[in-house]
């Protein structure tokens, strides 16, 4: 059996007259962290809007677990096996934490709205089954004391943490995290790579976008570099910092030698 978990092959999106994306491809193996950078407006976050069904591509193809997936609207792609978290964080803010975990596990259970209306046994023996659950991924995540604040009162590093527990909470064949380091400072780096580097210790595949060359560098498996929307450069960390197209890109020379 394959242990491909994404495979895109020449994925491409257009805004007028920007080429967003130009048959962009990647290949991501069961418990690889998989690391996108490239400069600003270089094509990331329009590649993670298309893969999770926010954007609906120009062309491409998309198999998630070996099935081939159309990511052609957000809760369909979410119930395929995807789940994000996103560059300006998109939490519940009035709802607990706990609850706002708990509305990701909902994309995983069975009981209707039926179920919820007339509060039927099997819906409340659930409900306590996503709440316990809820908590454990707030521990895991290292936020489990905050599980009854409201999402808005969190620090920022901690909010971070919620979001990256609510994806876990669809128990995601990937997970996707968009820029998780940002506005973080370099003791809350250090726990969140710590918390990445747990996630796939236990079996994740990951799908970074991050701006911190450092973190990608140290983190990740594979690398994908993007620039204007093309594909300059893939393969090890070690790699991709050697490639010249990328120094020139993006790295510069005071980046490379890290
Ligand atoms: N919804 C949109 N409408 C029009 N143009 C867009 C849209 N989304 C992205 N673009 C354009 O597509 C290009 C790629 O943008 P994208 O946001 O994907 O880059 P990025 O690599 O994620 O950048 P950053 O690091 O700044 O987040 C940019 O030129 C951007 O202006």
């Amino acid at each position: 059996m394959s242990n491909v978990v994404l495979k895109v092959q020449a994925a491409s999106k257009r805004f007028g007259g920007v080429q967003a994306l130009s048959d962009v491809g990647i290949t991501i193996e069961q418990g690889q962290v998989y690391g996108l950078i490239g400069p600003n407006g270089a094509g990331k976050t329009t590649f993670f809007n298309v893969i999770t069904g926010l954007y609906v591509p120009d062309g491409g193809s998309f198999e998630l677990g070996g099935v081939p997936y159309k990511p052609a609207a957000v809760h369909l792609v979410a119930k395929a096996g995807i789940a994000r978290t996103f560059q300006n964080i998109r939490l519940f803010p009035e709802m607990t934490a706990l609850e706002n975990v708990m509305v990701g596990r909902h994309v995983r259970t069975g009981s209707g709205l039926l179920g919820a209306v007339f509060r039927t046994p099997g819906f409340k023996a659930e409900e306590k089954a996503i709440e316990a659950r809820a908590r454990e991924l707030l521990e895991y995540v290292g936020i489990g004391k905050h599980a009854d604040f409201r999402a808005r009162t969190l620090s920022y590093g901690d909010q971070r943490r919620l979001e990256i527990a609510r994806a876990l909470a669809t128990d995601p064949k990937l997970i996707a995290l968009d820029e998780p380091a940002a506005g973080m400072n370099q003791t809350e780096k250090v726990v969140l790579r710590e918390l990445i580097d747990r996630i796939r210790k236990d079996g994740r595949t990951i799908l970074l976008i991050e701006h911190d060359v450092k973190l990608v560098m140290g983190l990740c498996d594979r690398v994908t570099v993007l620039d204007y929307g093309k594909q300059i450069a893939e393969g090890t960390p070690a790699e991709v910092q050697k490639n010249e197209k990328v120094i020139e890109a993006y790295l510069g020379a005071g980046h490379a030698a890290h």
